[in-house]
């Protein structure tokens, strides 16, 4: 089974309006409530793909109820944890610019951590635990990492999807897949990239530090796929940009998804490119049809 832990799930508050003036009262054009959070992203594009797959995490108050009941009507299956503080409301700017103001999240209690961590121990070397999303202000920088420690313990596999140190952190335990994108690469390694070789060579330390694949994003310049012996490159199909909040944790899906059913690498980097510009070019998160749109014009070429 393929799990997803959003540890901070949000609604998704879409604001739309031609321009924002700070400091002005502004009217909405038209807004919009979605159910959002990394990992909940990723587990409504693995449903689109029919993978089969539960999304855990913590959920709590009135935000939490909408978020749970918005993600079950489309048919996801859930664990979450119950929490007794609120969910957070992320709103999303979308005028002459995009512009996100992400809440800092709930407070989680020992019990309710505890209720949380249990579930772990019955994981199987059949199982993939996908991490996606930033951790709530109580939970320390240690939290994926003392998770991931359980996981491998059981044989199972794991995908993170972190920056910085707390990613870093994780290579040595191997995890399934990587997905920075260059911009969170190159300030992994503290360094500025001139162009694609430099990218291909930061990527590769991914690999030698122990990442099993290795994605670059690179949002509407497309991605890069690394490997031991070969680097695949696309560049991403044209269409309308509508929403690109989400486009990542789309790849993710896609990628994680595919190479689940398939083994196949390639053929995984294929479905993750479609299905993160598929959402790019969608208002929500992409659906199956978008994605069968996309994909016979994602073109891969060794790089
Ligand atoms: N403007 C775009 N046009 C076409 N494809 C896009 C566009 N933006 C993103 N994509 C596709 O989605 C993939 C992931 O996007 P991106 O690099 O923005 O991920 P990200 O930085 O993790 O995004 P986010 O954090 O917003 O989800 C890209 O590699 C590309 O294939
Ligand atoms: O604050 P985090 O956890 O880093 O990101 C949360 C978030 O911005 O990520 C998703 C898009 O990737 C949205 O659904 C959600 O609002």
């Amino acid at each position: 089974m393929i799990y997803t832990v959003t540890v901070n799930p949000s609604i998704d508050y879409i604001v739309q309006l031609k321009e924002l003036t700070l400091g002005e009262v502004n009217r909405m054009d038209y807004d919009n409530k979605l159910p959002g959070g990394k990992g909940i992203n990723v587990s409504r594009i693995l449903k689109e793909l029919d993978q089969d797959n539960v999304a855990l995490g913590f959920l709590g108050g009135f935000t939490g109820n909408f978020v749970k009941e918005a993600i079950e009507r489309v048919g996801l299956k859930t664990h979450f944890t119950h929490i007794s503080d609120d969910t957070r409301i992320n709103v999303k700017i979308k005028a002459q610019d995009e512009t996100e103001i992400n809440g800092r999240g709930p407070k989680i209690s020992k019990e309710e951590l505890a209720d949380f961590t249990a579930q772990f121990d019955k994981l199987t070397v059949n199982d993939i635990v996908i991490f996606a999303g930033s951790l709530v202000p109580s939970l320390d920088d240690n939290f994926y990492f003392d998770l991931i420690k359980i996981i491998r313990s059981k044989g199972a596999q794991f995908v993170i999807d972190t920056t910085g140190e707390s990613l870093l952190k994780t290579l040595s335990e191997k995890p399934l897949l990587v997905k920075p994108n260059n911009h969170e690469l190159a300030d992994l390694f503290g360094v500025k990239f001139t162009g694609i070789d430099d990218i291909v060579k930061y990527g590769r330390k991914l690999l030698d530090l122990g990442a099993q694949n290795v994605l670059i994003s690179m949002a509407g310049d497309g991605g890069l796929m690394i490997t031991k012996d070969k680097v695949y490159r696309s560049y991403a199909p044209k269409g309308t940009v509508i929403n690109s909040v989400g486009a990542g944790d789309s790849m993710i899906g896609g990628f994680v998804g595919t190479l689940a059913r398939t083994k196949d690498a390639l053929e995984a980097f294929r479905y993750g490119l479609a299905c993160g510009s598929a959402t790019a070019f969608s208002e929500d998160l992409a659906d199956r049809v978008k994605i069968n749109e996309i994909l016979p014009k994602i073109k891969i070429e060794e790089y």
